[in-house]
């Protein structure tokens, strides 16, 4: 037993309305019986404030919140509005934002800072492309390694922060990395955050997300190192996610 309670949580991306808001309910049912591990769902800002009373223990969350605390930031969320809407977390530096958001490492490490100010919990996401896939393994966990040390916030703490390790070539594409990479990269991930934070880096929780299912969930949720998943496609009904929570 690793002391760490697993998480299963859901990011909805820029899917989701209002008529939806029904899997919510459904997902917070399924969490109800589960009160071993936890469950979480990154859904788009505009249904967080009607989501919120609808998830029961479920954790609520943004998918990204701006570094600053207000200002003139057209189109960007800041913490306290998310707070403000009934959030208790964020994710932060997800692949899809790095990529199309232009988001660096600094941007990430500083949105994770300012999002625990406010008390929120913060997944925070780190991953490598295919080409430095194709580089090999090593190759590979190196750039990841180094990645997570340069977003790692400030106060970087176990008690609100949890890694989600996504490869980018993982991601809606439906070819999860295998068992080995899985635990080689996470193995990798546990050693850094160890020497980066001592014993809360060992308590640290270690998510893997990527073309996550029902069918692979209990092969990827048993490996060492891995504290639960964020999960993309299949969070999106609850039929789909019910079998990703029952095999954590
Ligand atoms: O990016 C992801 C979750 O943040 C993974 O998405 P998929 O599960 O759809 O591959």
């Amino acid at each position: 037993m690793t002391g760490r309670r697993k998480l299963i949580a859901g990011n909805w991306k820029m899917n989701g309305l209002k008529a939806q808001l029904g899997e919510v309910s459904a997902i917070g049912e399924l969490a109800a019986g589960r009160p071993d591990i936890d469950v979480a769902l990154f859904l788009p800002a505009t249904l967080i404030s009607a989501a919120a009373p609808l998830a029961g223990t479920v954790l609520v969350g943004g998918q990204d919140c701006h570094q600053e605390e207000a200002g003139a930031f057209t189109g960007c969320i800041s913490a306290p509005m998310l707070l403000g809407a009934g959030a208790g977390g964020t994710l932060v530096g997800h692949s899809e934002r790095r990529t199309y958001q232009h988001e660096t490492n600094a941007d990430v490490a500083a949105k994770a800072a300012r999002a625990s100010q406010h008390g929120l919990e913060v997944v925070l996401c780190v991953g490598e492309t295919l080409d430095t896939r194709e580089q090999g393994d090593e190759a590979a966990h190196g750039w990841v390694v180094d990645q997570l040390l340069a977003s790692l916030p400030e106060g970087a703490g176990s008690g609100w922060l949890t890694i989600a390790y996504e490869p980018v070539w993982a991601i809606g594409t439906g070819k999860v990395a295998t068992p080995a990479q899985i635990a080689a990269m996470h193995g990798a991930l546990r050693d850094a955050l160890v020497e980066a934070l001592g014993a809360d880096g060992q308590a640290m929780r270690i998510l893997y997300g990527g073309s996550v299912s029902g069918d692979n969930a209990a092969d990827i949720l048993h490996l060492d190192n891995v504290d639960g998943a964020l999960v993309g496609g299949a969070s999106l009904s609850a039929a789909k996610f019910a079998p990703i929570i029952a095999a954590a």
